[in-house]
């Protein structure tokens, strides 16, 4: 593979609404798209999910852009490879996210130049034809909560995950849960309490829930070991997300007193060289694993969508339509889910078209990149 012309765009993709969790809210989504081009005339996209400030890890859009200009993209120009997976080897102690978006978009490339659909062809699978939503409610007032629980219940919703802080305290999630059986709930906490809160999350164990995800504000997992509290009568799953960012951390959870899941997200594990690895260990191990989402654009929700389509999710991903955090999305055909279901684009590459207008209509920075070769 040889690439001849790069490009990166800064783009500002407008929010419909705040999303606030218990670390950080957003209202508008910087994120970088990367364009690359073969001498063919093919191009293939990526996107870069950093966020402008470190509330979800500690890589942020500065930073990725920064790798991306000063190393990671005139040095892949200069090379020769036959396949993208080959940028793992070339690029030590890589910036997770930066390096998930150049390498999506080698894949994009690669697999049109294929003619094949990118996941299908990574995973040598053949992915289901429809996915379910799964819904995610940031943090706001109880009474706009069931509204929107109803509107989404209305649109065929089946699993809503709740943004959940020590603040919020456990009688609204209950009476949630009591008030709508119809509704399979998973708890967000994005490592929001203490160690020693954990009664409260046994407190939680009660409801049925589908995964209480990342509740522990920790440094390192091997701390969790010591939650043996956790292990006594204790059902349900502890999920992870912001906590695993590579196999060895992944490795951990096999070694913690309770049954534990993965949230799936291309750009926090490095691209989907690690993912697939990832998912892999997960079916191997027994650990439940699902698809969570960035309020990302298409560019990248699309191959979450797909990856939902693999055998085995443990359940419904934090996957909405385009239209639920944007006037515009930078994909043709947006992602609807109409009664709940999306019918999983399976063209090649990334199974869609990138919506260049768009994409030039929010880029507010852009740099090319030209091989010398
Ligand atoms: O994109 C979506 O629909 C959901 C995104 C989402 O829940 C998150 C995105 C980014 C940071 C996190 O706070 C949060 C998550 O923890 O999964």
């Amino acid at each position: 593979m040889r690439i001849e012309k790069i490009t990166m765009f800064h783009v500002q993709l407008p929010m419909k609404f705040n999303f606030k969790t218990a670390k950080g809210s957003l209202n508008l989504r910087d994120t970088i798209i990367i364009k690359v081009e073969s001498p063919n005339g093919l191009s293939g996209f990526g996107e870069v999910v950093a966020f402008t400030t470190p509330f979800y890890t500690s890589e942020t859009f500065a930073d990725s852009w920064k790798i991306l200009e000063e190393t990671y993209l005139p040095e892949i120009l200069q090379k020769d490879f036959s396949h993208p997976f080959e940028i793992h080897e070339f690029f030590r102690n890589p910036l997770p996210m930066a390096l998930a978006g150049l390498e999506n978009a080698l894949l994009d490339l690669y697999f049109k130049e294929k003619n094949e659909n990118l996941i299908a062809g990574l995973f040598q699978e053949k992915l289901a034809d429809k996915i379910p939503r799964g819904a995610v409610l940031g943090q706001m007032s109880d009474a706009q909560t069931i509204k929107e629980i109803d509107q989404l219940i209305n649109s065929g919703v089946k699993r809503i995950k709740l943004k959940i802080s020590p603040q919020i305290g456990t009688d609204l999630i209950k009476n949630l849960v009591k008030s709508y059986p119809q509704i399979t709930f998973a708890l967000d906490a994005n490592r929001s309490f203490q160690l020693t809160d954990w009664p409260v999350i046994k407190e939680l164990d009660q409801l049925g829930l589908a995964c209480i995800e990342e509740p522990f504000d920790i440094k390192d997992l091997s701390e969790l070991k010591l939650l043996t509290e956790l292990s006594v009568n204790f059902s349900t799953p502890i999920c992870f997300d912001e906590s695993v960012q590579d196999l060895e951390s992944l490795k951990i959870l096999t070694e913690l007193p309770f049954q534990t899941m993965l949230n799936v997200k291309i750009g926090r594990l490095g691209g989907l060289y690690q993912t697939q690895k990832a998912i892999e260990f997960c079916r191997q191990h027994q650990i439940g694993f699902w698809i969570g989402s960035m309020v990302e654009s298409g560019i990248s929700k699309i191959l979450h969508v797909q990856l939902a389509a693999l055998s085995g999710n443990a359940m419904a991903g934090d996957l909405s339509d385009s239209k639920h955090y944007f006037d515009i999305d930078l994909i043709q055909p947006e992602i609807a889910f109409p009664n709940g279901w999306m019918t999983v684009p399976t063209g090649a590459g990334i199974g869609l078209s990138v919506n260049e207008v768009a994409l030039d209509r929010y880029t507010v920075n852009k740099l090319s990149l030209t091989s010398l070769k």
